[in-house]
Formats: C-alpha cells, structure tokens, sequence
C-alpha cells in the first residue's frame, strides 16, 4: 500500500514537472493524430488488444496515423501500400529496432538479433543464424525431433481417445510440442510433456521460462515517461534484472554441459565449435542470446497457430472434411504423415495460410524504430520514430481481401498470393527468420492431427474465437475439442509404442 501511495505520488510529480518543464518536440506534417492529453499524450487510448484499439483509430485518421505515447512518437501503418513503402524504399531507415529496457535485460543490452540495432553485428546474427540454424541442411537433420515431438502428442491424444470421442485440452499440448522441439534443437533436452527423465530440472525450467514470457509482456512506464527514471522510479527494471539473471544462470548451465560433452548434434555444439575458432566473436553471451532468442520468438508463434488453426477446423467441419479427404487420398490410413508429403497437400497449406491470414502469432509485428528522417505517404517521419505495423488490420482489409473475416481456405488456392500481402511474419530486411522452421512444426503437427483423428466441438457452440492479451496473440479461453482416433493411429500405435 505504501509502495502504491509513494508510486503514485512520484508520477504525479513527474507528470508536473514533465507538463512545466520539458515542452514536447512539435514536428511538421507528422501523419494525423487524434486529440491529446498533456504530458500523457495518448497513452490513455491504449487498450488491448492493440491490434483493435488501432484499427479502430485507422478507420478515423486513415491508414498512416500519428500517436505521442508519453514523450516517443509513435507512427501506426494499417495498409499494404504503406507497408511497402515502409520496408522497400525506407526498409534500411525502418530497420532499427526500439531500446526498450526489456531488450537490456533480457536481451542482452540489445545484442541479440531480435533487438539488435541495424548493422554489422545484426546483419552477422542473421547470416549466422540462417547457416547454423535455418539451413535446409539444419532443418532437415533437426527432421527426427520434430517427428518424434509430434509422435509424442498423437500418443497422448490416443491414450485418451483411442476408445471413443474424448475431451481433450489443446493448448499446454500444442506448447508442450514446440518447447520441446525448440529444446531439443538448442540443447537436446525435453522439458515438457508426461514422463519427463529430468523432471525436477524441467520443472525449474519451465517456471522460469513461464516468467520470462510474462515479464516480456510488460512495458517499462519510463520507456514513455523517461521522467520517472530521473525521480527513481526502477522497480521496474529491478525485477527484470533478476528474473533474467536466473534465466542467464540457467542457459549458461546448458552451455557448460556441452562444453563437457559436445559430441552431440545440438545447436549449442555447433556454436561451441564456432567459439573454438572464433572465441573473441562467439563469446557465451552472444551463444545465450540465440538460445534465449529462440525459446523466445520459436516457440509461442507456433503452438498458437496450431490453437488457432485447430479452432477454425472445428468451427468449419466442411473444410476439416476436405483437408482429411486430401491427406487420406495423398497419404492413406497405413503410414503417418511426414515432411516430404506437405509440398503435395495444397489445402493444408492454405488452410495455414488462411490462419496465419486470420489469426497471426504477432498481430503487430515487432516494433521498428527509425533512424533517419524519412516520409511515408507524404508525411514525415522523423528520426527516433517507434513505426508499428497493423499485421492483423492489413490481412482484413477488404480493399485487398475479398470477404476478409471469412475464414476461406481456397482463397490461397484460386490465385497465387504473393508473399508480402500477407503480412504474418513480416516484410523487408526484418522479417521473421524462423519462417521455414515454423511452416515445417506447423504443417507436420496439423496434418498429423488431421490424418488420425475426428475432431468435433464439444457442444453446439462455436468455439470463442476472442484474442486474449499474450505476448503472441493466443485465444482467450483455451481450447477443448472432443477427438477420438482414427484407423491409421490403431495401425501405428496399436502396441502403445510411440514411435512416429
Ligand atoms: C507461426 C510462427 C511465427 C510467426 C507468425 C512469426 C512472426 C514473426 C514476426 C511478425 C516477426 C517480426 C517481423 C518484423 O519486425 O517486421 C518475427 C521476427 C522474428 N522471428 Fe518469427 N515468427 C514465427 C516463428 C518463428 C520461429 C519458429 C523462429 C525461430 C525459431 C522465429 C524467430 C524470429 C526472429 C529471430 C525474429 C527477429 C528478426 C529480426 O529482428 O531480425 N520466428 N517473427
């Protein structure tokens, strides 16, 4: 109580002399903006979700509008054309990202490619990255955990289906799965799931990453209001400070297991191997900050989509019906599902498609900052701008989508749709570089689950698509879905083996 008297007569204080002494920087010919309070400016608009709370704003000011969210200006984009404008001809101006203090905690005082300011450094992440992690070669040796992972959630599913229809709850499901995939890649290990070997660690694991997640969410208040750093203002700071101290304890751990014992194949052996040659580069800070990147950014995105994707199909058992048709008549009942088939299975694909269209994990992106003046439909856009990109508005634009809340997987068979309108992992220089990866765990999960199981809702209901307030845009209410198996998992699992 005390704590919130003296919170709050502090940011009275600071308000005043923020309002008193330091006049906000005016700008020409910014992208309009609604009407705004002093000091605060606009901060009293932000509602979740973001992505409604913007559109919304869009529809009055237009597509490129302005906010002052405290003391930074922020630039909102909800059209296609504006996005292009952004990541063709200023996408080098736009490649910056924000200095939040989340990034100096947790990723690693903005060394990590997520954070990165644009340049060297961010560039060699990137092409590190895309050799050591994303290659065809890399995915394709990393191909038996991802079957494995997802022979692991078809068993836990047929244990408890494999006499009839069974609720089943997806979500911690869908997150064990790519957890565990993204694990198993950086360290080899499984952290989640039933009859874990290691289960006291996986639990330390797995309540310090649940923390990571929910401390990521938060914003710092003096990221806007930089006055309350002046007056002291840093419980903030403090606690992301040791969560990520533990969280740093714990990847270290991991780092120094392999050094040990690096004869597997994980990424932090190829790492190590790196350092070996290159110590002064690959330092363990910067092998940490692609752990804590991946476990980040790879895991979430993922299993949300799957939720999402799972949601729509039982909300639409025409187009289940179709994708299971296309799976049995490309793939049958008598083997499971792999990799190689996905390129076969259009409709799969565009029911990923039209679900990433819908639902993305990331309905705002990731924040760009500028850091040169540009222009952006004819307004400026000064240096030191946080650009926001309306993903989620732009996939329903109706000026570029026909019947756009519709969820029509044929869309993305009709016409080939070009990368770039669809706006879920990014555009330009920035874009997600995981997007390989993603498309991979999220085909083989979802056809797998398609080829052996019947899927209904659990009552007449539609299931509530309502977003909740995630990190990555999850559901509200999570979901529970009655599944019983098909032929295909009795000839597979019939001895209980779970070997996928
Ligand atoms: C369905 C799954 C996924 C979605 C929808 C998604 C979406 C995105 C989006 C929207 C961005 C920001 C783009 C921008 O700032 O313009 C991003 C960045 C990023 N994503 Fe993904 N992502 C997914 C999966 C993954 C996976 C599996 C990984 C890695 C294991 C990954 C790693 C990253 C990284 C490292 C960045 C930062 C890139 C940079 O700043 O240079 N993502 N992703």
């Amino acid at each position: 109580m005390e704590t919130t008297l003296l919170l709050v007569s502090l940011s009275i204080f600071s308000l005043l002399i923020a309002f008193f002494i330091l006049p906000r920087k005016t700008h020409r010919n910014l992208p309009p903006s609604p009407p705004s309070l002093p000091v605060i400016g606009h901060l009293h608009l932000i509602e979740q979700p973001l992505h409604r709370a913007f559109q919304k704003l869009s529809k009055t000011l237009g597509p490129i509008f302005s906010l002052h969210l405290g003391s930074q200006l922020v630039v909102v984009v909800s059209s296609q054309s504006a996005v292009e404008e952004c990541f063709t001809k200023n996408d080098v101006v736009l490649a910056n990202r924000p200095m939040f203090t989340v990034g100096k905690y947790f990723r690693y005082d903005y060394t990590t490619v997520v954070a990165s300011p644009y340049g060297d450094h961010w560039r060699n992440l990137r092409r590190l990255m895309s050799v050591e992690i994303f290659s065809t070669n890399r995915l394709n040796a990393f191909l038996s955990i991802r079957q494995d992972e997802v022979g692991h959630l078809l068993h836990r599913l047929y244990q408890k289906s494999s006499n009839g229809f069974a609720k089943v709850e997806m979500k911690s499901k869908l997150s064990d799965l790519t957890f565990n995939v993204i694990m198993r890649m950086i360290a080899g290990k499984r952290y989640y799931g039933e009859d874990l070997e290691n289960s006291a660690e996986a639990e330390e694991f797995r309540e310090l990453v649940s923390e990571v997640f929910s401390s990521g969410v938060a914003s710092n208040p003096a990221d806007f209001l930089p006055v309350l750093r002046w007056i002291g203002y840093n419980g903030f700071e403090k606690n992301l400070a040791k969560t990520q101290k533990r969280f740093d304890k714990l990847l270290q751990g991991l780092i120094d297991e392999h050094r040990k014992d690096n004869c597997k194949n994980t990424m932090i052996d190829h790492l190590l191997s790196l350092q070996e040659s290159q110590p002064e580069y690959y330092t363990d800070e910067i092998i940490k900050g692609l752990m804590n990147v991946m476990i980040l950014a790879g895991t979430d995105t993922s299993a949300v989509t799957l939720e999402w994707a799972m949601s729509l199909l039982v909300n639409h058992p025409e187009v289940l019906k179709m994708a299971r048709a296309e799976i049995d008549s490309h793939v049958g009942q008598d083997r499971l599902i792999n990799e190689h088939d996905l390129q076969r299975l259009s409709y799969l694909q565009a029911i990923i498609s039209e679900t990433i269209r819908l639902c993305p994990a990331a309905p705002m992106l990731l924040p760009h900052m500028s850091s040169d003046d540009c222009t952006v439909g004819g307004y400026n856009v000064p240096q030191g701008t946080l650009l926001l990109v309306n993903a989620w508005a732009i996939n329903r634009d109706p000026k570029a989508w026909d019947d756009p809340t519709s969820f029509k997987p044929e869309r993305f068979e009709v016409e080939k749709v070009e990368g770039h309108k669809l706006m879920s992992f990014g555009f330009g220089r920035r874009a997600c570089p995981g997007v390989g990866l993603a498309q991979r765990v999220v085909g083989l999960a979802l056809g797998s689950l398609i080829q052996c199981f019947e899927w209904e809702r659990v009552g007449e209901d539609l299931v509530n698509l309502t977003e909740g307030n995630g990190l990555t845009m999850d559901k509200a209410e999570p979901l529970e879905v009655m599944c019983k198996a098909r032929e295909v998992m009795k000839n597979v699992f019939s001895g209980g083996a779970c070997d996928a």
